[in-house]
């Protein structure tokens, strides 16, 4: 059976992209009577405002959304722990103390995300009184596992080329872990069988499919779906303050017409969908 999921982070509202996402994940369970589940990302307590969950609840509720919700990932932290835990066994993480801008001045790269970091740490003592990140050494492990291929429904076969973002940090300073490791056993946890999410993480998929190998994790199929633009052609985003699902809601918006419209892909004035 299929099952999906929507998974936000509640550091912010809900916006037309995330109506989309959401619309997306549902439906492609739906049409082979599968599951579609929401989890609540809110492993960042610094940056989450668990009222926010609330908010998206509505909203979904509002487009016309039927989900089952699994358990936020605050509550799944010592599983988090485990695995970090297994990875530094196998020799596989090395501590970092280094700031952004030390990175930004070291690196050579660039990634997807930004400047790769050049895995300056890997032989350096570090300070016990500083607080430390945990990083991947993903040659090492990638030379472990050998070859990885995943399946993307709407960009088809790919080649996981996890050195994408160089060592990605997976217990991050002051968290017990990162995005990468915790959605990946999250995932895995609720039973995902087809991760659906923007065209913005696909990048991520290389990482996460690196670490399934690792953990023994069972393998998803993936489909990043295209994602929408504002008037300037950037990402609607959340932290850019895009006008959110809850404002049209409580302008008594009509949720159900909306949902039908990003169906067809019928998009408000200005908006649009990020070319492939
Ligand atoms: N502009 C967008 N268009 C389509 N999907 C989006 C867009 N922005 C976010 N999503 C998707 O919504 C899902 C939940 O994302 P999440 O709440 O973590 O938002 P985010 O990407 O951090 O948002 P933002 O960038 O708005 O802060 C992810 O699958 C993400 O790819
Ligand atoms: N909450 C994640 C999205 C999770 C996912 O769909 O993999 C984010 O910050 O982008
Ligand atoms: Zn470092």
């Amino acid at each position: 059976m299929i099952v999906t999921r929507f998974a936000p982070s509640p550091n912010g509202h809900l916006h037309l992209g995330h109506a989309y996402s959401s619309i997306v994940a549902h439906d492609l369970a739906r049409a082979e009577g599968g599951r579609f589940l929401m989890r609540i990302e809110d492993i960042d307590g610094e940056r989450s405002k668990p009222e926010l969950a609330d908010e998206f609840r509505r909203d979904l509720e509002w487009l016309g959304l039927e989900w089952e919700e699994v358990p936020a990932q605050s509550t799944r932290i010592d599983t988090y722990r485990e695995a970090a835990n297994r990875l530094a066994e196998m020799e596989l993480l090395y501590p970092c103390q280094c700031s952004r801008a030390q990175i930004a001045e070291q690196a050579a790269k660039q990634g997807p995300e930004g400047p790769i970091y050049p895995g300056t740490c890997k032989c350096i003592e570090i300070d016990k009184d500083a607080p430390v990140a945990w990083r991947l050494d993903v040659e090492r492990a990638a030379e472990r596992i050998g070859a990885l291929e995943w399946e993307d429904e709407v960009a088809g076969s790919q080649k996981a080329d996890p050195s994408v973002f160089g060592d990605v940090i997976l217990v991050r300073k002051a968290l017990p872990a990162s995005y990468h490791l915790a959605a990946t056993l999250d995932d895995a946890a609720d039973g995902i069988t087809l991760v659906t999410r923007g065209a913005d993480l696909f990048q991520a998929t290389h990482i996460h499919r690196l670490l399934q190998a690792l953990l023994g994790l069972p393998v998803p199929r993936w489909h990043h779906h295209p994602l929408l633009l504002d008037e300037t052609g950037k990402k609607l985003a959340k932290r850019r303050g895009s006008a959110s699902l809850a404002d049209l809601r409580n302008a008594g918006e009509d949720g159900p017409l909306l949902a039908k419209q990003l169906r067809s892909h019928i998009l408000p004035t200005g908006i649009s969908f990020e070319k492939a």
